[in-house]
């Protein structure tokens, strides 16, 4: 039976950012890596963006092989033995362990029809699939208006596809955004060829005749259409891979539970990335975040601790995005459902926007504003409450 002083479940970004985070305090250790994925861990941003855009597929690759890794690929944990620190995978091999991290990261939420015409965009997979009807096909339903429908959408119309977007919120990103950043965006992606259908519920989507019939339901009108396309792509969003650590019986809510050293309910167990549930505080609360930022932050921590290092991951969120010729970064909980304070020098087209809480700044928006991270960083760490009407051109 394989023996690893470190074992990684998972095969994705957050698992490479603790190969390296181990590997920056123990040269000597041994390192095994079982990821369902047939591929090495790769960055996942440029699929949905770069790749569009020109940027070459060689340069997706994080070269995890390099630093001394015994990868199990193409394989799925189906087991934890928490006492005997031992894992078995789906092929019937098991491996023990000194220290373990759980990587498992997402699965992408599914609609009960549709089937594999559907394109649940995620893997390198799923972009090949895409890519590939994209030189045969000519009009695409992108369902989802979050990170994937917005950039997707962006990707196809950019790549002379017609596109139609459709999603229950009123605007683009508006789990994000304003109210009016989200609808100019509505504006700025038909300005660009997207047929954008905001307020809609698709309801089904059946195969006829070769196209794809893609049903809606307008959310205030109950009124349905149905559209012909010749493919469709979603992104509804993930639910985090928690089954293997929930048998276990570690702690598991929204994700894995993990303290300060990201230690998962045992000493010797870790968890970072996509499925854990950590505690920041200067946000004061508890979160789940899906960037890979916080893949390559979190994963660097947990490889680090697990090397022996035990310092407290505080790090904020970050997350950025290009869409067509717009783009931002994003600092903390940016959530729209919060107050927000939008300073706009042209509207809608460059300016930032704060998030706020309890009377304090938890989040920051830089809409086309570079090289403001670091400030709005320190903002949102002040522990004094601040008033809203002082934030204008505060960044
Ligand atoms: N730039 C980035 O940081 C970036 C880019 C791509 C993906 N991601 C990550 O990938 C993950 C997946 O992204 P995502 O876009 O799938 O999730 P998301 O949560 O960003 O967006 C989900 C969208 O789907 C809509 N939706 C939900 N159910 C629907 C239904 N039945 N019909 C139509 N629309 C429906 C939602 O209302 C929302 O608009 C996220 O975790 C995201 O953070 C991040």
């Amino acid at each position: 039976m394989p023996h690893y002083d470190y074992l990684i479940i998972g095969g994705g970004m957050t698992a490479d950012a603790a190969i390296r985070g181990i590997r920056e305090i123990d040269t000597e250790g041994s390192v095994g890596l079982i990821g369902a994925e047939t591929q090495p861990p790769y960055n996942r941003p440029p699929l949905s963006k770069g790749l569009w855009k020109g940027k070459s597929i060689d340069r997706i690759w994080r070269k995890t092989e390099e630093r001394g890794v015994d990868l199990r690929l193409g394989r799925t944990a189906s087991r934890l033995d928490l006492a005997a620190k031992r894992v078995a995978d789906d092929q019937g091999t098991s491996y023990t362990f000194n220290k373990l991290l759980l990587a498992t990261g997402g699965t992408p939420r599914r609609l009960p029809f549709g089937g594999d015409d559907v394109i649940y965009f995620r893997t390198l997979e799923d972009y090949h699939r895409l890519r590939a009807l994209s030189g045969e096909k000519r009009r695409f339903a992108v369902i989802g208006g979050g990170f994937i429908g917005s950039e997707v959408a962006a990707a196809l119309a950019t790549n002379g596809k017609e596109a139609i977007m459709a999603f229950p919120e009123e605007g683009v990103g508006a789990r994000l955004f304003p109210r009016d950043l989200s609808l100019f965006l509505n504006d700025y992606y038909r300005q660009r060829g997207v047929e954008v259908l905001p307020g809609q519920q698709v309801i089904d989507l059946r195969r006829e005749d070769g196209r794809l019939l893609m049903t809606l339901r307008d959310g205030s009108t109950g009124q349905e259409s149905t559209i012909a396309v010749d493919a469709a792509v979603a992104g509804i969003g993930i639910e985090p891979n928690v089954a293997l650590a929930e048998d276990a019986g570690l702690p598991v809510e929204n994700g894995i539970l993990v303290n300060e050293r990201l230690q998962a309910g045992s000493p010797d167990v870790y968890a970072g990335g996509d499925v854990a549930n950590f505690y920041n505080p200067a946000l004061d609360r508890r979160l789940r975040v899906e960037h890979e930022d916080n893949a390559n932050t979190m994963g660097m921590r947990a490889g680090r601790n697990m090397a022996g290092e035990d310092l407290p991951y505080h790090h904020l969120p970050f997350f950025y995005s290009d869409l067509f010729d717009l783009g931002y970064e994003a600092v903390g909980e940016t959530d729209s459902r919060l107050e927000t304070v939008a300073d706009w020098s042209e509207p809608n087209r460059q300016g930032v926007v704060y998030y706020l809480r309890d009377a304090r700044v938890r989040g920051v928006l830089l809409w086309n504003v570079w090289e403001k991270v670091d400030a709005a960083r320190e903002l949102i760490a002040q522990p004094s409450p601040i008033e809203p009407q002082t934030l204008k051109g505060r960044l």
